[in-house]
């Protein structure tokens, strides 16, 4: 038998690599974790957490105008981005904190440095030290990609967005899809001027058409703007330094901060994979299998590394999945369907299963049902907002198969409903079910 320092070591401290650590060394494995930033990885440090809490301080812009026709008087509000983004930093610190904690509690090694695998068994260090593990599971997540044009280097990505020492007056947003949408609504409820450069006509590809339409106009009426088809074709830097970014088909527009939410690749670049022969796919994923393993025997990979689904729910099962079918003898598979998934604009979206256009390719026949209305506080608020849900239902089957919504909180009442539709209930149980007046979500089960 040869002996390693470790029976496991996890390249990467954050929503994988922190639950598949921490379980492995429940059941027993001797187990390190390196971390190269901060524990508690991308979602924790610098993704869902601040970004919630941003969008929390965000959404006072439009409580606080809708306040008055409540009967409050609130005087002029102020926002001060320095608070918010210093509070939101400390709450940043206590979690990363508290998970270092439950690292520790469970008696794994966490090491701050950075690794890099050496060889199937063997990892280095950036300190010079040489370890050698029985299992490598590589978890180092994903990073952003900024576009390759000339003035990139003046803009900045979510990493830095969180940091910023001022609030930006005139604000550009490259890219539209998750980030892109939920940082113009932050900017956007905080005062700032906010335009989104796509280069494709789309956003928030994946999600109902209906739905990112919605968003869309209400982006618009919002006052944020859009210049779509537009690649981005250099960036300056002018004396007073602000930025000049020119875009293939339209004017220049001049910014305080381009934000690039161009999408994130996996973190393998300088990883030593090649040194273990792990093999990558053309983005530069680990190819695992249905059970996180790689093509080398004692290599797994988890979370935004495989560029399997970017979400930490997602990295969180798959760690659970690994450490329970390695170290707990409970082999087990995370089930890749009806994910639901949200994204934080304001107002905010939410679906699972199938689009509209999924399922009609998919089963053919389907049936729409759809609620388009005026949420009771915007009427009062005289808020000229509706809302959207829509349920795919599977003509054959009456099965749904599908629920989106737009609308205020929505991602709260779609993950109670997510549960009905992965049970595989039909649309008569939603129609069995007592409507709770008076509510949005009650709309799911008036649906005709
Ligand atoms: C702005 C933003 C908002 C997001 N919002 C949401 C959301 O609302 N909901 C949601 O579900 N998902 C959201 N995500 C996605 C989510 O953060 C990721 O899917 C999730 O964090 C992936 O987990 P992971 O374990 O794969 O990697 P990560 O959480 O990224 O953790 C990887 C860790 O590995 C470390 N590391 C990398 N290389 C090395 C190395 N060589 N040595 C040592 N350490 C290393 C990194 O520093 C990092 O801490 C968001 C992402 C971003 C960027
Ligand atoms: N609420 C959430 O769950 C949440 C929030 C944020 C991020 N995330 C995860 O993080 C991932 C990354 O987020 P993201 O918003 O960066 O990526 P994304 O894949 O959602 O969107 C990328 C967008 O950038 C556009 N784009 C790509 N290259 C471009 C270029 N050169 N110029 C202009 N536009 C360009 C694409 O057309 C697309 O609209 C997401 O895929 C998601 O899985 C999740």
């Amino acid at each position: 038998m040869t002996s390693y320092d470790y029976d496991l070591f996890t390249i990467g401290a954050g929503s994988g690599g922190v639950r598949a650590s921490r379980v492995s060394s429940a059941y027993g494995a001797k187990v390190a974790v390196a971390e190269e930033y901060r524990v508690g990885g991308t979602c924790v440090i610098r993704g869902c957490v601040p970004k919630k809490l941003l969008v929390y301080g965000a959404h006072f812009a439009e409580d606080l105008q809708d306040a008055k026709r409540f009967g409050w008087d609130v005087g002029t509000p102020k926002f001060d981005w320095v608070t918010l983004r210093d509070n939101v930093m400390a709450d940043v610190d206590r979690i990363n904190k508290a998970y270092t904690e439950t690292l520790e509690n469970h008696k794994v090694e966490v090491i701050l440095d950075r690794a890099v695998v050496k060889g199937p068994h063997e990892l280095e260090l950036a300190s010079g030290r040489t370890v050698t593990a029985g299992k490598i599971l590589v978890a180092p997540g994903a990073w952003p990609i900024v576009p390759d044009v000339p003035g990139a280097e003046y803009g900045i990505t979510s990493n830095e967005v969180f940091h910023l020492d001022a609030l930006p007056r005139r604000v550009v947003i490259a890219g539209g899809g998750y980030i892109a949408n939920e940082f113009a609504g932050i900017f956007h409820g905080f005062g700032s001027h906010v335009t989104i450069v796509n280069r494709s006509d789309t956003i928030l590809r994946g999600y109902d058409e209906q739905i990112r339409d919605r968003l869309l106009q209400i982006s618009m009426t919002k006052g944020i703007e859009f210049r779509f088809n537009a690649p981005f074709e250099k960036i300056e830097k002018l004396d007073d330094g602000s930025l000049k970014i020119f875009m293939a088909g339209c004017e220049p527009i001049i910014a305080d901060c381009l934000l690039f939410a161009t999408g994130r690749k996996p973190k393998t670049e300088g990883l030593g994979l090649e040194n273990a022969g792990v093999a990558l796919d053309k983005q530069g994923a680990v190819i695992v299998d249905e059970d996180n393993r790689s093509n080398v025997e004692s290599i797994y990979a988890v979370g935004d590394v495989t560029n399997r689904v970017q979400l930490t729910p997602i990295a969180i099962r798959e760690g659970q999945a690994f450490a329970d079918s390695v170290f707990g003898k409970k082999p087990t598979r995370v089930d890749y369907t009806n994910i639901p998934s949200a994204v934080f604009s304001t107002p905010p979206i939410a679906g699972v299963g199938m689009t509209e256009g999924q399922a009609r390719n998919k089963l053919g026949s389907i049936k729409v049902y759809q609620s388009d209305f005026r949420p009771m506080k915007n009427v009062l608020a005289g808020r000229n907002e509706r809302s959207l849900y829509k349920m795919i239902v599977d003509a054959v089957t009456e099965k749904v198969v599908g629920l989106h919504m737009i609308g205020p909180d929505a991602p709260e009442i779609l993950q109670a409903a997510a549960v009905a539709v992965k049970a595989g209930l039909t649309k008569q149980a939603f129609d069995d079910t007592v409507a709770l007046h008076p509510s949005m979500a009650e709309e799911l089960v008036l649906l005709r």
